[in-house]
């Protein structure tokens, strides 16, 4: 199993790449089930789970012709419906297969993805979303059988914002018959990116950004070029890192307009911004602020960064909280964080954390994606050798991360 040694006390200096966001390449990964023309897909980040994806979309028949950030789909030899639990217990966006495969081909069996180290994650909005458009849903030998004739147009609402629960309702709804309402649909900017690449595909979708989608059916979807949003996350994560590390970085490749209230709690935290048109310069040369956040959906404070932003928070010179509203045990990173030195404590949701003057290396463990990214942000600060362990989580949602931290005079090898 891979490992990242990092030595800690180096300042980061220069340009950074910023890949496209894993969280809308794999919905568009999947919108090439709905569709015999070709998906020219560019800026598609170079993952784990995208790797996962196309193993999923390509024993189904679909056709996948990879070159480097460049996927061609071609979904008209599709003959099997199904997701198996090998693929789908290692990735749990398998399960946005399965509105597409619904709605294309009247008949899917996909694996319950079943929970995983931040929470336990149900499905059960995407499957009322489905039943609502006429599906007919059973569950048997934990796979989702689901069938129908043909898919029609429903008022939906679902109980709480779920992000891959509106990308599969929205992509099962284009080719339903008549019209469809997501109501208190997300506006995650990876959601917003799905439908403006359904829309060049032929679909009829209103309300685009907004918490309200309105869908009217089309018969058949055609073939299309898009390239996938910049990763915001991805983004932020390096800007975490600078914050924590101090020094001098330029982010390329990315968008301003999408950050929610992330760069305004970036700003609190004492980092320099200078936002270019497709860049960001940011700037640290003191410690630290602290910061409290609250995570909520977009345009809410993100829970993709609140471990990154709780690694700043751990040098800052005085305390701040930290709450996750979204998971029910996405603080696996604090344990690990303590390790180091730092001074966390947990009560519920919130984790109550004190800046420490210095943070030691420790050998640590990556429980999930972004409590890696947090770690690796947090041994960059400390002093002396961290070794993270199982960093196949970072693998699955970083695109060669100790490769671009090393461009920028981070001291990160991966040790095999
Ligand atoms: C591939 C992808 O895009 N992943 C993102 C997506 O995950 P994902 O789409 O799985 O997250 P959701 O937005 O669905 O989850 C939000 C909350 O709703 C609950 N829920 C969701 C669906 C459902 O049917 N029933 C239910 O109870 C979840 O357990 C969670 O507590 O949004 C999350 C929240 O922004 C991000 O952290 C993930 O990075
Ligand atoms: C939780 C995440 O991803 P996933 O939904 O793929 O597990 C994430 O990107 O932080």
């Amino acid at each position: 199993m891979d490992k990242l040694q990092i030595v800690g006390g180096k300042r980061l200096n220069g340009d950074i790449k910023i890949s496209g966001a894993k969280n809308a390449a794999l919905p568009i990964l999947c919108a090439g089930l709905l569709t015999a023309g070709d998906l020219e897909l560019s800026n598609v980040p170079r993952l784990h789970d995208v790797k996962t994806m196309l193993e999923l979309l390509e024993q189904t028949g679909l056709k996948v012709d990879q070159d480097d950030e460049r996927v061609t789909l071609n979904g008209s030899g599709i003959d099997k419906l199904e997701a198996p639990y090998e693929l789908v217990k290692t990735m749990r966006a398998s399960i946005l297969v399965l509105g597409p495969l619904l709605a294309r081909f009247g008949e899917a069996k996909v694996s319950l993805p079943g929970g995983c180290a931040i929470g336990s994650r149900p499905v059960d909005q995407h499957i009322m979303g489905l039943r609502a458009l006429g599906a007919e849903i059973s569950i048997e030998g934990g796979y989702i059988y689901a069938k129908c004739k043909k898919l029609k147009g429903a008022r939906i609402r679902t109980e709480m914002i779920t992000v891959t629960g509106t990308e599969n309702l929205l992509m099962a709804a284009t080719l339903a018959e008549g019209e469809t309402v997501l109501e208190n649909a997300a506006r995650e900017p990876e959601v917003t990116d799905l439908a403006n690449l359904l829309v060049k595909m032929g679909a009829k979708i209103d309300g685009i950004g907004t918490d309200r989608l309105v869908i009217q059916g089309v018969a058949e979807l055609h073939g299309a070029k898009h390239a996938v949003i910049s990763d915001r996350i991805e983004a932020a994560t390096f800007l975490c890192a600078v914050a924590a590390t101090g020094g001098d970085i330029t982010i390329t490749n990315t968008r301003t307009d999408i950050f929610d209230v992330a760069l305004d709690k970036l700003r609190e935290l004492g980092l320099h911004m200078t936002i270019g048109e497709n860049s960001i310069r940011a700037q640290m040369d003191s410690r630290p602020h602290p910061v409290s956040v609250r995570t909520t959906e977009y345009p809410g404070f993100p829970t993709d960064m609140q471990a990154q932003f709780m690694a700043v928070n751990i040098i800052a010179g005085g305390s701040s909280r930290v709450t996750e509203t979204i998971f029910e045990n996405r603080f696996m990173h604090v344990q690990e964080m303590n390790r180091l030195g730092a001074n966390i404590q947990t009560e519920g949701n919130t984790a109550f954390i004190k800046g420490v003057d210095r943070l030691v290396g420790a050998p640590v463990m990556a429980t999930d994606l972004r409590a890696s990214a947090s770690l690796v942000i947090a041994a960059m600060a400390a002093e002396g050798t961290t070794v993270i362990d199982r960093i196949y989580h970072l693998d699955r949602g970083y695109d060669r991360m100790e490769a671009k931290l090393s461009a920028v005079g981070a001291d990160v090898i991966r040790i095999k």
